[in-house]
């Protein structure tokens, strides 16, 4: 019988289906990694530097608190000090010769000493809790704070470097938490060392020869703590790939944006038995480090049962041989106990304080890195509303790849000027127009507003007069309202003039109209009430955003890719409108894969392979019969093919000579009505598109 796919009976294992069988592990796993290959001595001499970073944030985030923190933690391990030596006088009193009630009268003082002791421990350490409380949220929000505000304020094009996305999701998230739990365990270093220092120094007094005897006892179990620790790492290096994909396959299983398709292609019981059969190995791994774990921890407690032997023997044998007092037998007991407890406890905090301060290190990287990569502050400006804007020689490679996305690109833009990048995917129209707004620096050449380069200015005043629709808008988790004005925040706009132009240009007006709560209902799922939108929905609010911002330059990345035929009509009249109502005329640079929306722009710049190759106005690069005729004559073709009505047979007839059909010339090519104002199906005439009485046209139609 044949088993349904991804039953937990299975036993035969699929190709995996995401197709990834081995992941790489992430950059940051590495650091386990070292972790676990790290012996205790390396772990010991990277402490002071992790020290030091958690102290100093904790230093600047409240110096009294601080101090009163490292006051507590020594006040409270000399107290524990203290006590164990007090009770050394308690067994003295107790086991000295005489009469037991002389003896127990004796030691009273000794057992209010010792019982002091213990009165202030439990008060220093409800103060230890109380400065902790007081002081870690503050320092951990003070990490917080540092480390998003470097981030935030670093240039648009550090985001686009892997590597410091990486930098930035570990320093962020790892390393904050890492200096929160590294000042705990700071604390815990400081009381264990306290205690285990007054415990060798208890043996110490008692006899010279207890005290390495007495470590003996105790490394065993920091040793089986720390080899546990080790095991834990090699374990998650083992699994991070398996986990990975685990997640991954998770989230495709059950998440909403996968639901539609994963329904359609049935693929639920797939990714079931994906799911199971990864999780399936991982719990092989799990038991089997539970085994390892139990197996170390009982060689560590053989081990720890081995040396208090010893230490027990050495102890009999100094009474046996008069080498200590029988009265302080007990103390040395007591002494063996908490150095044993005090030495695993120590051993535990280096070993974690040293993987901490792998993340701490890049925690202090993330800021340093932030710091270089935030543009230097200048008093140069940009103008407000350029007169032109100029690229000389403009060069530019995205961070990690090897060619160019544009290369040695010169133009210049006129104020004013509707300028539209058109080319096939790849060819860097959108990477163009992040440079001629200066959202990414040129690697070479040169950008400039007039005479100012936009390398040496001052980003935000750049960017304070630039408005861009991009390809993909943000969906903003706020309001419809907020996710128009957010286009310009603070924007006075009394009697609501400039709003309702955003939305009626844009169509938002009908997403806002078609919501439950107006223009009021918050646009994110993550909200108990909130809504979420269509595709073409949302490029519509992102239209508007730019439409509302109001700025001298406006650059639209393929603004209609998904709007209905009306919404685009619709959009080109707003962008129209856009570029010629700021102060005159409103430099726009748009662009589009649909030719037919851009015939009547003032130049058409040709992109390929991220060179400039043609450019001119619409009839000028028809004529021209380059790249720009081929791509619009494929638009032109597709529609033609389906909807031509046929021409007189005589026009069919070949041309003599030539074997089959005679080409067209290009105005023949463009003339019928067809092409005119739509690329693919019919749509309505483009504001940008040549107007129906256009002599090209008129002529090509005639
Ligand atoms: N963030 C990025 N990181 C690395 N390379 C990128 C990035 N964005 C784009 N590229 C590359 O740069 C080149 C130009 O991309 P760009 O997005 O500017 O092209 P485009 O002409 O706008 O394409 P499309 O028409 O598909 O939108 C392409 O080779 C692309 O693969």
């Amino acid at each position: 019988m044949r088993r349904s796919a991804g039953t937990p009976q299975d036993t035969t294992e699929p190709a995996p289906l995401i197709g990834v069988e081995n992941v790489k592990m992430p950059e940051w796993a590495r650091v386990d990694e070292r972790v676990a290959d790290a012996g205790f001595g390396q772990a010991v001499r990277a402490l002071p530097a992790a020290i030091a970073v958690v102290l100093r944030l904790a230093w600047r985030t409240s110096p009294p608190l601080t101090l009163l923190a490292g006051l507590v933690h020594v006040v409270s391990g000399c107290v524990t000090a203290f006590g164990l030596l007090a009770t050394a006088n308690v067994f003295t009193a107790l086991l000295e010769r005489g009469p037991t009630p002389d003896r127990v009268l004796q030691s009273l003082p000794a057992i209010a000493v010792v019982t002091g002791s213990y009165a202030a421990r439990a008060l220093l350490d409800a103060a230890v809790a109380a400065v902790e409380g007081a002081l870690r949220p503050r320092v951990t929000a003070a990490a917080d704070d540092a480390v998003t505000a470097a981030v935030v304020r670093v240039g648009l094009i550090a985001f686009e470097d892997a590597d410091f996305r990486e930098l930035a999701r570990q320093g962020a998230r790892f390393g904050v938490r890492a200096i929160e739990t590294s000042l705990r365990r700071v604390a815990d270093l400081t009381s264990s060392a306290i205690s285990l220092a007054a415990a060798m120094l208890t043996a110490g007094l008692l006899n010279p020869w207890l005290a390495p005897v007495l470590l003996l006892a105790a490394a065993a179990d920091g040793w089986a703590a720390a080899r546990v620790a080790k095991l834990n790492y090699r374990h998650f290096l083992d699994t991070v790939g398996r986990n990975i994909r685990k997640s991954v396959v998770e989230e495709v299983a059950t998440w909403r944006s996968m639901a539609l398709e994963r329904h359609a292609l049935t693929l639920q019981e797939p990714l079931l038995g994906e799911y199971r059969r990864i999780s399936r190995s991982l719990v092989r791994e799990e038991v089997r480090l539970a085994h390892r774990s139990n197996l170390v921890r009982t060689t560590g407690r053989a081990a720890a049962g081995f040396g208090t032997a010893v230490a027990y023997l050495v102890l009999g044998w100094l009474l046996y041989s008069g080498g200590m007092e029988l009265a302080l037998a007990g103390t040395a007991v007591l002494a063996m106990r908490t150095a044993s407890t005090a030495l695993s406890n120590t051993m535990r905090a280096v070993n974690s304080l040293y993987e901490d301060s792998f993340y701490i290190g890049f925690y202090n990287q993330l800021l340093v890195e932030s710091v270089q990569r935030q543009p230097p502050p200048t008093a140069l400006t940009a103008p407000a509303d350029p007169g032109e804007i100029r690229l000389e020689g403009v060069t530019f490679t995205y961070p990690g790849r090897g060619s160019p996305a544009l290369r040695d690109i010169s133009l210049t833009i006129k104020r004013g000027e509707v300028v539209a990048l058109v080319g096939e995917n790849g060819s860097g129209k959108t990477t163009l127009g992040k440079l001629l707004t200066g959202l990414y620096p040129p690697d070479e050449g040169v950008v400039r507003w007039d005479d100012v380069d936009l390398a040496h200015a001052d980003p935000a005043s750049v960017h304070a007069n630039i408005a861009v629709i991009a390809q993909e808008p943000a969906e903003w988790p706020m309001t419809a309202a907020n996710n128009i004005t957010v286009g310009r925040l603070g924007r006075a706009d009394p009697d609501s003039r400039a709003w309702r132009e955003a939305v009626d240009y844009s169509g938002a007006d009908e997403v806002i109209e078609s919501l439950p709560a107006k223009e009021n209902t918050v646009l994110s799922k993550k909200f108990d009430e909130g809504h979420d939108l269509s595709g073409g929905q949302w490029q519509r609010m992102g239209i508007a955003r730019g439409i509302y911002r109001d700025a001298s330059v406006l650059v639209a990345d393929e603004p209609t890719a998904a709007l209905d035929a009306r919404a685009e009509a619709r959009v080109f009249a707003g962008l129209q409108h856009a570029s010629t109502s700021h102060h005159g005329r409103r430099t726009t640079v748009l662009v589009t894969h649909r030719l037919a929306n851009i015939r009547s722009a003032d130049r058409i710049l040709v992109l390929e392979k991220g060179r400039l190759i043609e450019q001119g106005t619409h009839d000028e690069l028809i004529s021209a019969g380059g790249t720009y005729h081929e791509l619009y004559e494929i638009q032109a073709r597709a529609y033609r093919n389906g909807t031509e009505v046929p021409a007189p047979r005589a026009a069919q007839r070949p041309a003599p000579g030539t074997p089959g059909r005679a080409p067209r010339r290009p105005e023949q090519r463009e003339a019928s009505p067809d092409v005119r104002g739509c690329a693919g199906p019919r749509r309505p005439n483009s504001p940008f598109a040549k107007p129906a009485g256009d002599p090209t046209l008129s002529a090509a139609t005639s």
